[in-house]
């Protein structure tokens, strides 16, 4: 487990036809063991910030602690998973998901047992030996998922990861990622364009403004933990989406 703490964070990119300032001056804590959401309009530099968090991107501003250390290389105790996660097909699902702890020089016999308990969390278990071709997106998705939490990372740092499926998966995979939450309780950054999704998930949701990103709040969800389905339809989860949403509207 690891707090993440963003400190007065600015990025600047510097392309041919000039600098593209793409964050500025975003400052807030994430506490151990807590589920923070990231929303925002298209380009407002969301994915970068998770990139700087796993030290994939330099900064050009600020600071980003975990656990109270700066940030200065590539975090691989971190589990990282985007939106085009790729499996390799000729690997089985069992053996894609340890791809994670071989790349780490982890013993697989240590980590083989707990690969088939997170595959039978999200009920892929039957499909250990199954080949990512046999397998739907949605599948696919949950495989990936799998494979970021395998080698028991203390932050997840998760980038559109059901971006590119349909809405009834997705939302079964917003279940599935709100249960392993649930039993891991894994300080959690999620980036969505999907605003009840973030609020389904989340402790809180920062809400950013258009480049370069800002905060323009950061709102608590107040909704206990489990959350199944149906709180979607209560008023206190529609008010959440709906006031989010009036940041966005133009
Ligand atoms: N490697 C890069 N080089 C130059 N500019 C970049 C680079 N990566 C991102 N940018 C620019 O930085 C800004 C923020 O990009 P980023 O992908 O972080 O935004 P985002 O909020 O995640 O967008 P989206 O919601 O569309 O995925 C954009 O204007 C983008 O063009």
């Amino acid at each position: 487990m690891a707090s993440l703490a963003f400190r007065s964070v600015g990025k600047t990119y510097r392309i041919q036809s000039g600098p593209v300032q793409a964050l500025q001056d975003v400052s807030f804590d994430i506490a151990d063991g807590e589920f923070v959401s990231i929303v925002g309009p298209s380009g407002c530099g969301k994915s970068t910030l998770l990139k700087m968090c796993a030290g994939l991107v330099p900064r050009s501003d600020g600071d980003i602690l975990v656990d109270d250390r700066s940030v200065t290389g590539v975090q691989t105790q971190m589990g990282v998973a985007f939106q085009d996660s790729l499996l390799l097909e000729w690997r089985s699902v069992l053996r894609n998901v340890l791809l994670q702890i071989e790349s780490r020089k982890l013993r697989i016999e240590d980590y083989e047992q707990r690969a088939r308990d997170l595959l039978e969390t999200v009920g892929m278990e039957s499909f250990a030996d199954a080949y990512p071709g046999q397998l739907s997106g949605g599948m696919k998705q949950r495989v990936a998922l799998c494979r970021t939490l395998v080698h028991d990372p203390s932050v997840l740092l998760l980038d559109e990861p059901f971006g590119a499926l349909d809405a009834m998966t997705r939302d079964q995979l917003v279940l599935d990622l709100g249960k392993m939450w649930l039993e891991t309780r894994k300080t959690a950054v999620l980036v969505t364009h999907s605003i009840s999704e973030a609020v389904f998930l989340s402790d809180r949701v920062v809400v950013m403004s258009g480049r370069p990103g800002t905060i323009l709040d950061i709102v608590s969800i107040d909704i206990p933990h489990p959350r199944g389905i149906a709180v979607r339809e209560s008023p206190q989860f529609v008010e959440y989406v709906t006031s989010i949403g009036r940041y966005f509207q133009s």
